[in-house]
């Protein structure tokens, strides 16, 4: 484009070498010059976003199929080159010392937006250049003299603050607001109301957070984090990262965000799209191998059956059930061919067949094999017969009736679920399998007391699919991704953890869970454990420790729980400034106090989570709406009209609320079949809330919080 388009940024004053806005004579106030900054910048992008809807695809492609799919490419690029009002271009800016990258200056954001003569105006976060935006300190500068933080209000720039890093005399933090020793806008940030779905925090990512963001994609990593240190904005902030620095690898892999629930799931979906990642695919691991087990989960297990039925010694009973349809075979296999009758004996037949179960091959593989090397023997006797067969003749004999009725017979073809269904329900056909693995007390309780007559019928669990999507490995392996991020980790069982390993076999991962928020009965109990059974046993674990989302005092309260549910576990430090509040009130009237807390807790500008045992949900929503109260259920929207969550402590897990109404501390631990997962449960209630958590009672409270 030439110097003198018209569309051509205008000339942005902060870029101008001879203007030092660190200079106390410049005369230009230096928000004004990075607003001019910012305008220019959105020009810039406008014009990027005019060029590319004006693109004449017309001569470029030779048929209607190729233009349809660069057509689709335009139109995501025009997407992703949208201003939106409310996401600044901008959050940071890097100048650099003269050494390095020639003294240049580095605004950073979500996207890149490059000026007509495409030089950057605004660097994304994720390219090399703006690591040190996430990573320098005064001790470790990186080349870097000045960090800048902007501050925004609405769409409007409206705050900066500085860090010298390479002048130790200067305040830490420097700028429009004043000195100080931490950061404003990072406090700011994380106590600005949580109404509406997750947000990115791709403008305070912390030093700890980034190195796991961007740790590379062929290792796994396994972050162990109380509540609130960020391990869900980390997760999804790494796989926005992966898709930056490895996109056509991944593009071509795929990636999968797994997450303990849907409601769970609706809060996290914008993060990735916000930060331009449209692509990724996110799940529960129920979904996941529902959809290969093709069966409907609408049983339930006792806890006892979901323990045996999750344990990886599962693994071996499944795989000795299945190899156990392969049989000998009883006689010979004749194979005519023309005139000529071709015998292979029974000896040579079993060795084929023993030399195949050697082999690690999957079962299905084996027994598309087994024609070939069925045919292959007949091929040998052919040519010590003097004839001289090709490659055609041995398909042929592969496909000879006699050979494939012979595979039939030999090495049946099995359906999963049928396999699972006769291992739940034959009693005889369990205990031959799980001889040595399974005791006898263990056996019976994972069979059914009243057999399914289908696959159909049965009343499949969500451990029962899992076995099913395991049968199904088995039998044909499953697709690997290139990266798979699992939240929550700590919850699945041996078993969960295999059927998420095998979606990323040759691909990697990245594992998210605190085992002090453990609240099914296989919970992980270490990491070392769950890895193996993942599949990635040197995997790399980190600690993160800073808490982000829970006040000082609430967490330390919660934090009694601690030496009983998880002794040895780190305490989160929060990093909250402003102490936040923390009432804990013996009710008089039952439901009525609940109401009023909910009201009062209104009052205050954002979200509202008002967290009870399970049980208690139906008499809360009747009180609530006796006080014309209409509350949301755990994932959907809040919005600045309706902003109170009625949380079922099982569905807990992952949210925030800026302030919470906990019910009844005793009856969410009761409500658990032991008093460790009661605790935990009750731990994950008490580490909900941003600003403010209020605990109602009138039972006394567990002793373990005093
Ligand atoms: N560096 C950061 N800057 C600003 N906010 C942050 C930062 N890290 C985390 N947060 C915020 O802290 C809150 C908690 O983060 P997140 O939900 O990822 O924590 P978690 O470790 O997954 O918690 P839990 O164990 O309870 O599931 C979120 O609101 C998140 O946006």
């Amino acid at each position: 484009m030439p110097a003198s388009d018209p569309l051509d940024p205008p000339p942005d004053p902060s870029l101008d070498p001879s203007l030092d806005p660190l200079d106390p004579l410049d005369p230009l106030d230096p928000l004004d010059r990075e607003r001019a900054h910012l305008t220019a910048s959105r020009t810039a992008l406008r014009t990027m976003r005019e060029d590319v809807q004006a693109l004449d695809i017309r001569d470029v492609t030779a048929n209607w199929v190729n233009a349809a799919v660069l057509e689709a490419q335009i139109e995501e690029r025009i997407k992703a080159l949208a201003d939106l009002a409310h996401t600044p271009l901008f959050f940071g800016r890097l100048d650099y010392l003269p050494t390095t990258q020639h003294g240049q200056r580095f605004y950073i954001g979500r996207r890149h937006v490059h000026d007509g003569a495409g030089d950057p105006m605004v660097v994304d976060w994720r390219a090399p250049v703006s690591q040190p935006f996430y990573r320098a300190s005064t001790k470790d500068p990186q080349d870097v003299r000045l960090r800048r933080r902007f501050g925004y209000t609405g769409g409007d720039l409206t705050a900066y603050e500085d860090e010298h890093l390479t002048d130790p005399s200067a305040a830490t933090f420097s700028g429009s607001a004043g000195g100080s020793r931490t950061s404003r806008l990072l406090q700011a940030e994380i106590e600005r109301p949580r109404v509406g779905p997750m947000r990115d925090i791709v403008a305070t990512i912390q030093p700890e957070q980034d190195e796991i963001v961007r740790s590379g994609l062929s290792g796994t990593v396994c972050v162990q984090g109380g509540p609130g240190t960020g391990k869900t904005a980390v997760g999804l902030h790494r796989v926005a990262y992966l898709l930056y620095a490895h996109r056509e690898r991944l593009a071509r892999t795929g990636t999968l965000v797994i997450g303990p629930n849907r409601s769970f799931l609706h809060y996290i979906e914008q993060v990735l799209p916000a930060l331009g990642e449209l692509e990724v695919r996110q799940s529960t691991v129920d979904d996941l191998v529902t959809h290969v087990a093709q069966v409907e989960v609408r049983g339930e297990d006792s806890a006892e059956a979901a323990v045996v039925k999750g344990d990886a010694r599962m693994a071996e009973v499944l795989r000795r059930a299945l190899r156990s349809h392969v049989t000998a075979p009883a006689e010979a296999l004749m194979v005519v061919r023309g005139s000529r009758r071709w015998r292979i004996p029974a000896y040579e037949l079993e060795e084929i067949v023993g030399e195949l179960l050697d082999r690690d091959i999957r079962y299905g593989a084996a027994r598309d094999a087994l024609p070939q090397r069925i045919a292959h023997a007949v091929l040998v006797r052919m040519e010590a017969a003097g004839e001289a067969p090709d490659d055609r003749v041995q398909d042929a004999v592969a496909r000879n009736a006699a050979v494939k009725a012979a595979v039939r017979t030999i090495w049946p073809a099995v359906d999963p679920a049928r396999l699972v269904l006769r291992l739940l329900s034959d009693t005889d056909f369990l205990a031959e399998h799980a001889d040595g693995l399974l005791t006898a007390d263990e056996q019976k309780a994972v069979l059914w007391t009243r057999p399914p007559r289908s696959v159909r019928s049965a009343k499949w669990s969500s451990a029962d699919a899992v076995l099913i999507d395991e049968a199904s490995d088995l039998v044909e392996r499953t697709h690997s991704l290139g990266h798979v991020v699992l939240d929550e980790a700590q919850d699945l069982s041996p078993m969960q953890y295999r059927a998420v390993g095998r979606r990323c076999t040759t691909g990697s991962a990245t594992v998210l869970g605190d085992l002090a928020q453990g609240t099914t009965p296989w919970a992980t109990a270490s990491w070392a454990e769950a890895l193996a059974h993942l599949g990635k046993p040197d995997a790399a674990v980190e600690e993160l420790t800073a808490g982000f989302r829970v006040p000082r005092e609430v967490i330390a309260y919660a934090s009694r729980l601690l030496p009983h549910i998880s002794p040895g576990l780190a305490e989160v430090h929060s990093v909250r400034e402003s102490p936040g509040s923390l009432e804990i009130r013996a009710a008089a009237s039952g439901d009525a106090d609940v109401v009023a807390a909910c009201v009062q807790a209104l009052r205050n500008e954002g979200s509202i989570g008002l967290i009870a045992a399970d049980a208690r949900v139906p008499a809360l929503t009747s009180a609530l709406a006796a006080a014309g109260l209409h509350p949301l259920a755990p994932g959907e929207e809040t919005t600045p009209d309706s902003r109170l969550t009625l949380v079922p402590a099982s569905l807990a897990k992952g949210l925030e609320y800026d302030y919470v109404v906990l019910d009844e501390p005793a009856a969410i631990v009761d409500a658990e079949p032991d008093d460790r997962t009661g605790l935990r449960r009750l731990y994950v209630a008490l580490t909900r809330a941003v600003s403010g958590l209020t605990v109602l009672h009138a039972a006394p409270l567990p002793p373990q919080l005093s």
